[in-house]
């Protein structure tokens, strides 16, 4: 198989926090990420969707290295970006972005807009000083921040947050990196501001063939935003498919069931019995044996509480982590 298109590829990746109750005692270990494997190629979008405490975030956070990998190994254009060093780890900031949650967090509140915009160009001694003036007014007119006058010369506390928002894109996006990840990043927003921000991600992403993470807990809000649908369960992947093919037919039960909890319009739905199985994620100190989803599964067999499923193709780009589909 050809990989030049491939940007990203993560292999078997874990990320275990340690925690101790004091400094005798023997060291737990929260899983968050425990066995996450996949390839993203150039120019396309992935939305990782699970539940809160999913370990959506820890991947995000590690496939930038702002977190440290347990075990695994992340690729960057093939190169191992696993364990690289401190000079490399610049080099990799600018190739990668970020959008986090909480716009009012991400901004120095004592810096102007302008500034905030100037410092990633700063630090990785970008441009002369009109060449970065170019760059702070094309990045804010993108995200439609205009009059740019208007803009640069306010702090953060004098904007809306679906402005901050935007100038938090601006900047993740003013190196203009191969990579973006947005971690909820209309979760704080209000509801009227939520469509727009994601659009305008969505049209920067493809106008500048960036490949894109897109996390969140809400699958109603991906249909028209990735090409590809991650869902995460209690630290893995355990459904991977293009978006239509698994809005349209989805394999795993965990995946049918967080479909099934998505606010239906149709007044005639309304009333249906929706199949969300009870029970809450599990504790990923001690997670369950076997497939992590079985204390919840409408479907559980004996083989799911004693083994764990691996990861299967079921048809063409199509994985599963279940036993529902895995024949041997
Ligand atoms: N620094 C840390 N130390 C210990 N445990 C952590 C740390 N960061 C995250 N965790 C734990 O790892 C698990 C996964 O957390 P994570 O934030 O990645 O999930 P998430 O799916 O992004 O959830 P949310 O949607 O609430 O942000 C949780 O049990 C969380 O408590």
């Amino acid at each position: 198989m050809n990989n030049n298109n491939v940007l990203l590829k993560v292999e078997n990746l874990k990320v275990w926090f340690e925690i101790r109750k004091n400094i005798l005692a023997k060291p737990l270990y929260v899983k968050a990420v425990d066995g996450v494997s996949f390839e993203l190629k150039k120019g396309e979008s992935i939305s990782l969707v699970g539940e809160s405490g999913s370990g959506k975030t820890t991947l995000g956070r590690t496939i930038l290295r702002l977190y440290e990998p347990t075990d695994g190994k992340i690729f960057f254009e093939e190169k191992d970006i696993t364990n690289i060093d401190y000079k490399e780890l610049s080099w990799y900031r600018k190739e990668t972005g970020f959008v986090q949650q909480d716009p009012f967090g991400a901004l120095a509140p004592h810096f102007t807009i302008y500034r905030i915009l100037e410092e990633p160009l700063l630090i990785n001694k970008i441009g002369t000083p009109q060449e970065r003036k170019d760059m702070i007014f094309k990045a804010l007119e993108e995200v439609k921040l205009t009059p740019v006058t208007d803009f640069i010369g306010k702090y953060p506390h004098m904007i809306s947050g679906g402005q901050m928002q935007r100038v938090v894109i601006a900047r993740a996006l003013i190196m203009r990196p191969k990579l973006v990840i947005a971690d909820e990043p209309v979760s704080m927003l209000d509801a009227s501001v939520r469509i727009e921000i994601l659009e305008l991600l969505r049209d920067l992403q493809e106008k500048h063939h960036m490949s894109m993470i897109y996390i969140t807990h809400d699958l109603a809000t991906v249909r028209a935003f990735s090409n590809w649908i991650f869902i995460m369960y209690a630290g893995n992947l355990v459904e991977r498919a293009k978006t239509d093919e698994l809005l349209n037919n989805p394999l795993h039960p965990y995946t049918k069931a967080l479909l099934s909890a998505i606010p239906d319009p149709d007044p005639q739905n309304r009333f249906k019995l929706r199949e969300v199985p009870p029970g809450e994620p599990p504790n990923l100190i001690n997670p369950p044996t076997g497939c992590r989803f079985h204390p919840r599964c409408p479907h559980v067999m004996n083989i799911c509480k004693e083994k764990e499923p691996e990861e299967i193709e079921v048809s063409k780009d199509h994985w599963t982590k279940c036993w529902l589909y895995n024949k041997g």
